[in-house]
């Protein structure tokens, strides 16, 4: 930023950063966990080398074992990268005004994503640009920019009616520091003050509301009676007859110009640019990724703001103060020139009390990203990031060209702007060029966020998570099960995609980003891998316990508290870093469980029938032969553990008729399966 040169070291802190008292806990417990994980890890491998392996039978029954706890223990390892220094950061926006004068606050581009109106009705995409224009911050600096890979009229439409309401949205905000700016959501709290302004107000957006939604219901095909102007209806021209979503040419339509367009008391409106990137069946759109990096050239020919905040269109911007707190960060020259990004977490809005399919991932978005903030910094997780443009384009040290570095007003959208525009959307555009391989949002994996921010760190930039208790953003979260996973697995994929690259974590990131950095890393792209020992503990002890047949150290064998120790140890640190973060027991409970079936869901639901099988057969054997019962407690605990996890896929088959309930096909070719499994089962032991 051109800035930074400028600014005396600050008189009085911007940020401060604060190492978690746990932290020494932290490493003791780690150094004793460690020992025990290998005395096991030590057993299994002597029982496989030992007599007691003979048969082809037994060795895969040990070696399973073997497999499971060494995976076990990886994942754990690259877990400890979070808990060796976690540390929590606070901003000082009061310091912001003595550091720095408002007029030289850096220029904003915002970009919202958006791909479908049907899965994202375009009433909420509106709400979520809204609540960012009516940011605290100079608004002639603040330019929106909405890539609707949808390429549909009625997204168009509804930016065209939000355009009119943010004329009046804007000014009313302010006035009356109100602090949801999201429309939708202050109409809807009960904290709306009655008055007779704000009573104008929500007639106003109810109105805008009913249009878009009467839209919606016509499936946008005769606007013309609600279209007033002839400029409006050039832009919905480009709808010819042969248009489809995956071809159709650009459509760029500059909404709002902060040049020209005033609010209704004269103030400059922010700029709002509606984008649909050109579409042609024969070219890779690489989808959000690409969309973003249409959206970083259409930008740079218009305002090219030095920073980038990048929405999913379904989060909301929950705090209006929030670019200050980015900017806490960009105006210490310190911390600044490495940095890359600072990340908000995603939170969401809308999950039951206990969260019962484990939506918040409060580990992932809030826990762990603490936990690597004393390094390089968290990962960039899609939503909710402010970027310095500059870090999309090659390495701290690298040279670059100065267009980068210029910010300038979008001067109404002259011709000459507009064609370079269009030219830079095009679907050809990227041809031959280092877009998404180098620079830019990277190509290549289905999570195109975690993705990005692994090469940001690769090229030696540092990024900084900032989670205010006021979340700064709201978004959505998958509320079924089956929407759950779905995400979950299109996560792994991509995840996997790097994992099995040659520049994974391991082999080329710890050389790269050195080894607590690439460990942080790692624990991510290898998350699909605990299912491996999830399936593992899940059928292998049941199938055993069914025949009778005993894996585990008895009751009276030392080695058994080992097992409790590795058990209750991993379980309880897990229990008390979530509700240390201001979470409950039950989230907790409900989140591990989310884990285990997420670990096994991938592959079939019918593991959970094994398990309720296993324990209620385990439990009757055992209770008619004495003596059993110390020899299998461990096997009986694990599928006992299992039964009592797998309740809501128990609830989804049985209980549910609410629409949530399981597939009645998937439910028999579990049960299916399940049998199958035991008759094999049944022959092997
Ligand atoms: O071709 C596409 C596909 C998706 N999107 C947008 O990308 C965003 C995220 O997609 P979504 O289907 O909602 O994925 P989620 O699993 O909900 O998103 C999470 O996971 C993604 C990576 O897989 C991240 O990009 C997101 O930020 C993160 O919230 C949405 O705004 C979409 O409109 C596009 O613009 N073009
Ligand atoms: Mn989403």
């Amino acid at each position: 930023m051109g800035t930074e040169t400028q600014t005396p070291t600050p008189p009085l802190p911007l940020h401060s950063l604060e190492v978690l008292r746990r932290t020494p806990l932290n490493r003791a417990f780690a150094l004793v966990y460690a020992c025990a994980i290998s005395a096991l890890l030590y057993r299994h491998a002597c029982t496989l080398l030992s007599a007691s392996a003979t048969t082809f039978f037994s060795f895969s029954l040990s070696f399973s074992l073997l497999l499971s706890d060494a995976v076990l223990a990886f994942m754990w390892v690259t877990i400890q990268s979070f808990r060796i220094c976690p540390v929590r950061r606070s901003v000082f926006i009061e310091n912001l005004s003595r550091v720095v004068e408002e007029k030289c606050f850096p220029a904003l581009d915002v970009f919202i994503c958006t791909a479908d109106p049907l899965k994202e009705p375009p009433l909420s995409v509106v709400n979520t640009a809204l609540s960012v224009m009516a940011y605290d911050y100079p608004t002639e600096k603040v330019s929106v920019y909405v890539s609707d890979d949808g390429g549909s009229q009625l997204t168009l439409f509804a930016f065209m009616e939000a355009a009119k309401f943010a004329r009046q949205w804007l000014p009313f905000c302010r006035k009356n520091e109100i602090e949801e700016r999201c429309p939708d959501v202050y109409f809807g709290s009960t904290l709306t003050r009655n008055c007779a302004q704000t009573e104008k107000m929500k007639i106003m957006y109810e109105s805008m509301k009913e249009k878009i939604e009467s839209v919606m219901e016509r499936g946008g095909g005769f606007l013309d009676d609600l279209i007033i102007s002839d400029h409006e209806r050039q832009a919905f021209n480009k709808w010819t007859p042969g248009f489809t979503r995956r071809d159709h040419p650009t459509i760029i339509e500059v909404l709002l110009d902060s040049g020209k367009d005033k609010d209704i008391t004269g103030n400059a409106m922010p700029n709002l640019v509606y984008v649909s990137r050109e579409k042609s069946s024969s070219w890779p759109h690489h989808f959000k990724a690409g969309a973003l990096n249409v959206l970083l050239r259409v930008s740079e020919t218009m305002s090219n703001a030095p920073v980038v905040l990048n929405l999913d269109c379904d989060m909301y911007s929950n705090d209006p103060r929030t670019p200050l707190r980015v900017l806490c960060y960009l105006f210490d020259p310190a911390a600044a020139s490495k940095l890359a990004y600072v990340q908000f977490p995603q939170r969401f809005h809308g999950i039951d009390k206990h969260d019962i399919y484990g939506n918040e991932h409060k580990i992932l978005y809030q826990l762990y990203p603490a936990g690597s903030d004393a390094f390089a910094g968290p990962n960039y997780v899609g939503s909710g990031c402010f970027f310095r443009r500059r870090a999309l384009f090659g390495g701290p040290s690298s040279l670059l060209s100065s267009r980068i570095l210029k910010d300038k007003p979008i001067t109404s959208a002259t011709v000459s702007t507009l064609s370079r525009s269009h030219h830079v959307a095009s679907c050809t555009f990227e041809h031959g060029t280092d877009w998404g391989y180098k620079i830019g949002f990277r190509y290549g994996s289905l999570s195109e966020d975690y993705h990005t921010g692994y090469w940001l760190h690769n090229e030696g930039w540092k990024s900084v998570f900032c989670n205010p208790d006021r979340a700064a953003f709201l978004g959505d979260t998958p509320l079924s099960l089956n929407d759950a996973l779905s995400q979950n697995r299109r996560w792994c994929v991509g995840l996997l995609q790097v994992a099995f690259s040659r520049y994974n974590p391991i082999t080329f990131g710890i050389r790269s980003m050195g080894l607590l950095v690439a460990l942080n890393y790692a624990y991510n792209a290898y998350w699909a891998i605990w299912s491996i020992p999830i399936i593992i503990y899940a059928i292998v002890p049941q199938l055993a316990l069914i025949n009778g047949v005993s894996m585990f150290p008895a009751m009276w064998d030392p080695w058994f508290y080992l097992y409790w120790f590795l058990f209750l140890g991993a379980y309880g640190q897990d229990a008390i870093e979530f509700t240390l973060a201001g979470s409950t027991i039950q989230r907790w409970w409900n989140d591990q469980r989310m884990w285990l079936i997420r670990g096994v869901s991938s592959y079939l639901f019918g593991i959970a029938i094994l398990n309720l099988i296993a324990f209620v057969v385990g439990f009757a054997k055992l209770i008619s032969s004495d003596g059993m019962l110390g020899q299998m407690l461990v096997q009986l605990f694990i599928s006992g553990f299992g039964v009592v996890n797998s309740w809501p896929i128990y609830e989804a088959i049985f209980r549910r008729t609410d629409g949530g309930e399981m597939p009645a096909k998937i439910t028999t070719t579990s049960i299916l399966l399940v049998l199958v499994l035991l008759l094999v089962a049944y022959i092997m032991f």
